[in-house]
């Protein structure tokens, strides 16, 4: 399989290289030339296979003739060891048509967990073929930078440095950055909000000098073999649940556009999904986007869902691209227009193609709190309130008789204050993280400026130019 540039403009490369490039040269991002795509008796047959059986399965496609596939399987088995659930992402019914997919049981208790165990493991193999090491770098509004860190904490190809905005992060998520004791951590906290931190990184690899003398590498779902991963949750459980011959709706929780683009590409692989629903908190760029056409920048809210607190949804590049029949022109004016005056319109036929595919919903403070409040009521279950956006959300899209499942994409105990307050419940970390408040920190400060933080990165980087 080989993948090419949402804006035409960078060579194709194959699976390996796309993963360890990051964002394309020309500012795109990889997708895969074709989708490959599963028949439904294919599909019949993942009913009852374990998640890493699953995971080889629809997977293996996308790294076909770059990696072995008993190495590949090897990689699949550690990635999902450090689970801790059988399941790995278990389904929890609760409603007549209502589930979520728990996606939090990793280290980090985030959903991040699920692909970046398997990219630090990918990335390893990928350098070590090389003879290489890389400078990794990464943006964050809280989950991403903890899941990075956790998974390459120690390895000795890579560096790696995680820019989080400055006080916009919850107290567990913070720690979870700035307390690995491994040499080749660096947390960075950066003095403006996460689209600071992303556009830091995305002008870090669009710097060809800095990129290539560092060996840039990203860990944002800018990378293809974030989205990869994270296909494989929707087929686990949409079979579980009667796919191939049901059809099942999902409803995400979505800020960076990676979770639910990860549906849109199961869908297109074959997979029997009816609705996929964009699930906003208060800053609802998205569920505007659907609604007037035209992607419109606001200033950024902090909610209590700080990790969705998003107003440039990278991904969404990925879908523009297919929405306009993979004409990378039209992405390229499209970024472009977002670039100068931070809007661009949709054209009709891309919009009309984007509304079938998706629909979209927003939910307030308020909206958050009582359906973490109320959900607890009626079910006994306790939603952080990422997931509790996507649960209120899925609520209106639900349609009789039709599985509906909802992303639980973070565990309660990362946002204790927002799930005390519409609660009263305190929600307790796991053993693993008993003293995590407890913890040394350590993290330098800077400010949101390219040549500050390329400076901080050249300095502390052992890849040397
Ligand atoms: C807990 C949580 N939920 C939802 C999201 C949104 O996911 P995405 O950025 O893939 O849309 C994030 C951040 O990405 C997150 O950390
Ligand atoms: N919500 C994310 C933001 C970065 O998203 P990514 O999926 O592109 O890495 C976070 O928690 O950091």
């Amino acid at each position: 399989m080989d993948y090419v540039s949402t804006r035409g403009e960078a060579p194709s490369l194959g699976f390996s290289d796309a993963l360890l490039a990051g964002l394309a040269r020309d500012g795109g991002l990889y997708v895969p030339r074709e989708w490959p795509v599963f028949s439904k008796k294919e599909i019949r047959q993942l009913r009852g296979k374990s998640y890493q059986e699953i995971a080889f399965t629809v997977l293996s496609p996308f790294v076909e003739g770059d990696i072995a596939p008993e190495e590949f399987r090897a990689m699949i088995d550690e990635a999902y060891a450090t689970f801790r659930h059988p399941a790995v992402a278990p389904l929890v019914q609760t409603g007549p048509n209502a589930f979520v997919l728990e996606l939090f049981h990793g280290t980090t208790l985030a959903f991040k967990d699920v692909a970046m165990q398997l990219l630090a493991r990918l990335m390893d193999h990928a350098l070590a073929a090389r003879g290489e090491r890389a400078t990794i770098v990464g943006a964050t509004s809280g989950d991403t930078g903890g899941a990075a860190i956790d998974a390459f904490a120690g390895r000795e190809r890579t560096d790696i440095f995680i820019l989080f905005p400055q006080g916009k992060v919850s107290p567990v998520q913070q720690r979870q950055m700035t307390t690995s004791t491994a040499k080749n951590v660096h947390a960075i906290a950066v003095k403006g909000n996460f689209d600071d931190c992303q556009n830091l990184v995305k002008a870090m690899f669009n710097d060809q000098s800095f990129r290539d003398r560092m060996k840039l590498s990203g860990v944002n779902s800018i990378n293809w073999a974030r989205i990869m991963a994270q296909i494989v949750y929707y087929f686990t459980s949409a079979v579980t649940l009667g796919a191939p011959d049901r059809k099942i709706s999902f409803t995400v929780p979505t800020g960076n556009f990676g979770d639910i683009f990860a549906g849109y590409a199961a869908k297109r692989m074959g997979l029997s999904i009816d609705r996929l629903v964009i699930a906003t908190n208060e800053n609802d760029i998205l569920a505007r986007t659907l609604k007037t056409g035209r992607y419109e920048m606001r200033d950024v809210k902090a909610t209590t869902s700080p990790s969705m607190d998003i107003q440039i949804s990278s991904n969404f590049e990925r879908l523009l691209f297919e929405a306009h029949g993979r004409d990378a022109g039209a992405v390229r004016r499209a970024m472009d227009g977002l670039r100068q005056s931070g809007a661009f319109e949709i054209g009709e036929g891309a919009l009309k193609a984007i509304r079938r595919e998706f629909r979209a919903g927003r939910a307030s403070e308020k909206q958050v709190a009582a359906t973490i409040r109320e959900t607890l009521a009626s079910t006994g279950y306790l939603l952080d309130p990422h997931s509790a956006i996507g649960v209120f959300v899925a609520a209106k899209h639900e349609k009789p008789g039709a599985p509906m499942v909802t992303l639980a994409t973070a565990h309660p105990a990362k946002f204790p204050a927002a799930v005390k307050s519409a609660s009263g419940i305190d929600p307790a970390l796991p053993t693993w993280l008993a003293d995590l408040m407890q913890r040394e920190e350590r993290f330098d400060v800077l400010e949101a400026k390219l040549d500050n933080v390329e400076a901080f990165i050249g300095d502390h980087s052992r890849v040397r130019g």
